[in-house]
């Protein structure tokens, strides 16, 4: 990883960057100071204690808050405040429509873009995007339940679902938030190969908040650790949290994690 982050430095152009980033609400300063480069392909898991800002830093990304100190940049272009198919979100909660086949919620993703107005699409057009979503239900591993109906998912079936949802509008970024909380362990281990291997196949950009640390080593190429650096014990919400660690994974010494357990538990 060190060594493709070297690569990556001297020959391509960041995808993301944060420079000097804050975010505030009020005078609730809740992020503050992050400078970070990522290039295309990295795998980004976020981890810090409840509350420090991890959603916030997505939603930035994905362009449902404002960024209100520094710079966020894709491309070198500020993200634009809306979201936008380049970047697709996956949330530990489901949105579907319930009364909508598993390959009909899909294809509405495809739909709502070619026709925003009544996110409808007819005859061929709809024959296509009907047939894409069964695609990428059978890439998430779900071609058998293309026809059920989402309240006849189990919880591992219904985040192949989100996945589906996410990537048949081919984002470049993807976002997830905290999306296999709610699994059991085995299942989580087989969405986890399955995220994988979705990565690699389709070269994506993943950041990717999670309450458990080790999912964190596991699956990512690069670990940030969300905590303040400074505080005002008279006002907490003088100060946010900034990215305190940026760890390459596998390149963890003991001191490091100690550290990075500390402040987990701290707040
Ligand atoms: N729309 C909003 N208006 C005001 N404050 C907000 C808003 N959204 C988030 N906050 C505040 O910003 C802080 C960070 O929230 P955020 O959800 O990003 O934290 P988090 O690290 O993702 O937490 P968790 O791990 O519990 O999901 C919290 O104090 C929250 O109350």
């Amino acid at each position: 990883m060190s060594e493709s982050t070297a690569k990556n430095s001297t020959e391509r152009a960041p995808l993301i960057q944060a420079k000097r980033l804050g975010k505030s609400y009020g005078d609730h300063i809740v992020l503050e100071g992050i400078s970070k480069d990522v290039y295309e392909g990295e795998f980004i898991t976020l981890v810090g204690a409840s509350g420090c800002g991890k959603s916030t830093f997505l939603n930035m990304l994905l362009g449902t808050e404002v960024v209100t100190a520094g710079k966020l940049l894709l491309d070198g272009k500020p993200i634009v405040s809306e979201p936008d198919p380049a970047r697709g979100i996956v949330f530990q909660k489901y949105s579907v429509f319930p009364h909508l086949t598993v390959r009909q919620n899909v294809a509405l993703g495809l739909e709502f873009d070619q026709s925003p107005l009544i996110g409808r699409l007819f005859g061929a057009k709809r024959k296509a995007a009907l047939a894409q979503a069964d695609e990428w239900l059978a890439a998430v591993g779900l071609a058998q339940a293309v026809n059920k109906y989402p309240h006849e998912l189990s919880g591992g079936m219904q985040q192949r679902l989100a996945i589906a949802q996410a990537l048949i509008k081919r984002p470049r970024v993807l976002l997830l938030d905290e999306p296999f909380g709610a699994l059991d362990p085995g299942i989580r281990k087989d969405m986890h190969k399955l995220l994988l291997d979705l990565w690699r196949e389709y070269k994506l950009t993943v950041f990717m908040v999670t309450h458990d640390i080790q999912e964190g080593f596991y699956l990512g190429t690069r670990l940030w650790v969300f905590d303040k650096d400074r505080h005002d014990e008279h006002a907490p919400e003088r100060y946010g949290a900034t990215v305190t660690f940026d760890l390459p994974v596998g390149d963890m010494d003991e001191e490091s994690l100690n550290k990075i357990e500390k402040s987990l538990t701290a707040a």
